[in-house]
């Protein structure tokens, strides 16, 4: 008999259906639930684009007024959660404080078992609305600066800088951050998706699914890269220098963050419209010698790897110009993401199968103890 095939990674193979996006390498599109990636990010905000995700249509404008009331009713910390975030040393990466943030709001809520779509959707949004407050508090507690209250006369991205920063920057700037939140929000069976899903499918509830999901967002080969790449803008320093620090970091078999991609073969569908929006920024903070650096190592691995950017490479730099650290970069995907993780963890659950694949044995053939 013949030994079954491998797919190393999952590489190639398809595991189910979905209906929330569509990722197609060939005409280098993403959709979500049908409407182009593109679109939605210069005609729609970040809660239309969420409540596109958990209902699969657009809201119309009742219903987006009740969506945004919500959402903005939610977004406070208990003081619980502040309590646990306050104990984390400050050596704690930020993922580690979100993960473990909603790990405690998960512990906190008497419904955590309730896998019902109307709690599931109730969690969700819940977790939506109180992941800025996560990670404005953590980002002011690292530079020793006090909580900022949300406010309810702002929406997501605004509040999500206020929150952060103390004040709310220029509309150029938090168009430029909606718009990064709308391109990191779904991406069909990712890696941490897919955790999410298997976590799903065993029946454990919500919280389990996300917080699984934030751990496999959180390694350099997914969602980490968006840090890893301003630590190779720090490493390289400037244009001129890009090439040179290519050559040997390749010499080296480095992987080079924010290049390349599992599905996209050719060039990521999101990163015109994320270049755009860092170009907008560039421009707001008059940080052309970022631009070139940028634009010098992309042509530089083009020529050598012909290897082209994914989403990280020009969030990364985005972030950077709106203000925050490096580290908090990686927490920013997950306040995107937790829209797409939640809508496919609701739809794993509408028609469930357990997810266990099976693995060849190669280690020693049978023995036994004396
Ligand atoms: C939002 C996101 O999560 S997007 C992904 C973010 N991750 C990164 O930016 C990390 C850097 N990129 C990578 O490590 C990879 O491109 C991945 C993990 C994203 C995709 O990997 P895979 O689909 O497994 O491709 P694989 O690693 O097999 O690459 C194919 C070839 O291209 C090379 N390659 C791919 N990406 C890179 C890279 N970033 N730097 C250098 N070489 C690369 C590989 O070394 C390999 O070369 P080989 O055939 O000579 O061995
Ligand atoms: O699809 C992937 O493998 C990674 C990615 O781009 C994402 O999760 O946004």
């Amino acid at each position: 008999m013949t030994d079954p095939a491998i797919h190393k990674g999952l590489a190639g193979v398809v595991v189910d259906f979905t209906a929330v996006s569509k990722v197609n390498p060939d005409t280098n599109s993403l959709l979500y639930r049908g409407y182009p990636v593109q679109e939605l990010a210069t005609k729609c905000s970040f809660e239309e684009v969420a409540y596109l995700l958990w209902h699969g249509e657009l809201p119309d404008e009742r219903q987006l007024a009740e969506f945004e009331t919500l959402e903005r009713s939610l977004r406070a910390l208990d003081d619980n959660v502040k309590r646990v975030i306050d104990d984390l040393p400050l050596t704690a990466h930020p993922m580690d404080v979100v993960r473990t943030a909603v790990s405690v709001i998960g512990a906190n809520d008497p419904d955590a078992s309730d896998s019902s779509p109307e709690s599931n959707l109730a969690k969700s949004m819940s977790l939506l609305a109180k992941l800025p407050a996560i990670v404005a508090y953590d980002q002011r507690r690292r530079r020793d600066q006090h909580l900022v209250e949300p406010r309810d006369d702002l929406g997501y991205s605004a509040n999500f800088l206020h929150m952060t920063f103390g004040d709310v920057p220029d509309l150029v700037v938090v168009n430029a951050f909606d718009v990064s939140m709308i391109l990191y929000a779904e991406h069909s069976f990712n890696a941490s998706t897919f955790t999410a899903r298997v976590i799903t499918s065993t029946l454990a509830d919500l919280y389990s699914a996300v917080v699984g999901a934030i751990g496999a967002l959180k390694g350099a080969l997914h969602g980490g890269a968006n840090e890893a790449v301003m630590h190779t803008f720090d490493e390289i320093g400037s244009a001129d220098k890009a090439a040179a620090w290519l050559d040997a970091a390749l010499a080296e078999k480095r992987k080079i963050m924010g290049f390349g991609h599992r599905v996209y073969k050719n060039g990521d569908s999101r990163v015109p419209t994320m270049k755009a929006a860092l170009d907008t920024l560039i421009a707001e903070y008059d940080a052309q010698d970022l631009g070139d650096l940028y634009d010098a190592l992309e042509t530089a691995m083009a020529e050598r790897k012909n290897i082209k950017p994914n989403l990280d490479y020009p969030s990364g730099p985005a972030y950077r110009l709106i203000g925050f650290d490096t580290e908090m970069f990686t927490p920013l995907f997950v306040a995107s993401r937790i829209t797409g993780w939640t809508a496919h963890i609701m739809e794993q659950l509408g028609s469930n199968a357990l997810i266990r694949p099976l693995s060849l044995y190669n280690g020693p053939d049978e023995r036994h103890l004396d």
